[in-house]
């Protein structure tokens, strides 16, 4: 399985529909966030599902239990293969997630994300390393009876250690050479694969290319 979802960033049903169909042969699935399900919200995932490939839904959500079971339901009849919230929404939230939507879907949460570093983290008031947290969020997602967790590729190996049939779905992919942007823990695709990466989220590797398809069956072939 090509273990690539390609994150489709990008408030434009269009623009969205046309790199999608253009690397549609070099990625497993699409994943689709805040800007493209606030501008065209679950009538522009259903045109992106008619493209034939699995998807994640990256929603974080993150409320009462009451409110994330809802919005769940809500978004239980589009089929998703994955959808998420996050992890310091706590057990209660997490369990009335899980609970709400179709257990077809996947239902994982987001400990740190890539974004952070320890730096970040303190002032949140989260002593210690991003690891030591995303193990905390990990074990609290799996006992909440969740899939997987999102998390960065350093911390990969070591959960799936933990969690052998998690879903560990990593972005925070950088191909070498390639713009960090405002990502702080990357890894390569191929050593995030290789480190126990279930699913690689990447977005503007692909998606700020010259040749959105180029770029995806580069990273393809890297995997191989
Ligand atoms: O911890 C997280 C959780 C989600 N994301 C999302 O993944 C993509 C990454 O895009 P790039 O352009 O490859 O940086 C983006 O949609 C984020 O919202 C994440 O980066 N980190």
């Amino acid at each position: 399985m090509n273990p690539i979802y390609v994150a489709l960033d990008t408030p434009e049903l269009e623009k969205a529909r046309a790199i999608a169909s253009a690397v549609r042969g070099h990625v497993g699935g699409l994943k689709l966030g805040l800007e493209f399900f606030m501008a065209q919200g679950p009538q522009g995932v259903r045109a992106l599902a008619d493209i034939g490939l699995p998807i994640f839904l990256d929603v974080k959500l993150h409320d009462i239990p009451n409110t994330v079971a809802g919005a769940m339901r809500s978004l239980s009849p589009l089929d998703l293969a994955i959808v998420n919230v996050h992890a310091a929404g706590g057990r209660a939230m997490m369990a009335a997630a899980r609970e709400a939507m179709r257990p077809a879907t996947k239902v994982i949460a987001v400990t740190v994300l890539t974004s952070l570093d320890a730096s970040d983290l303190a002032d949140i008031g989260v002593g210690g390393a991003p690891a030591d947290q995303v193990a905390r969020l990990a074990d609290l997602t799996c006992s909440a009876g969740l899939d997987g967790i999102v998390c960065s590729a350093h911390e990969v190996a070591a959960r799936r250690a933990a969690w052998s049939d998690g879903l560990f779905v990593i972005p925070g992919i950088r191909p070498a050479g390639s713009d960090i942007g405002d990502q702080k823990r990357v890894m390569t695709p191929r050593q995030a694969r290789d480190a126990g990466a279930s699913v690689l989220v990447v977005g503007r590797p692909i998606t700020g290319a010259a040749d959105p398809a180029e770029a995806a069956a580069a990273i393809a072939a890297s995997l191989e």
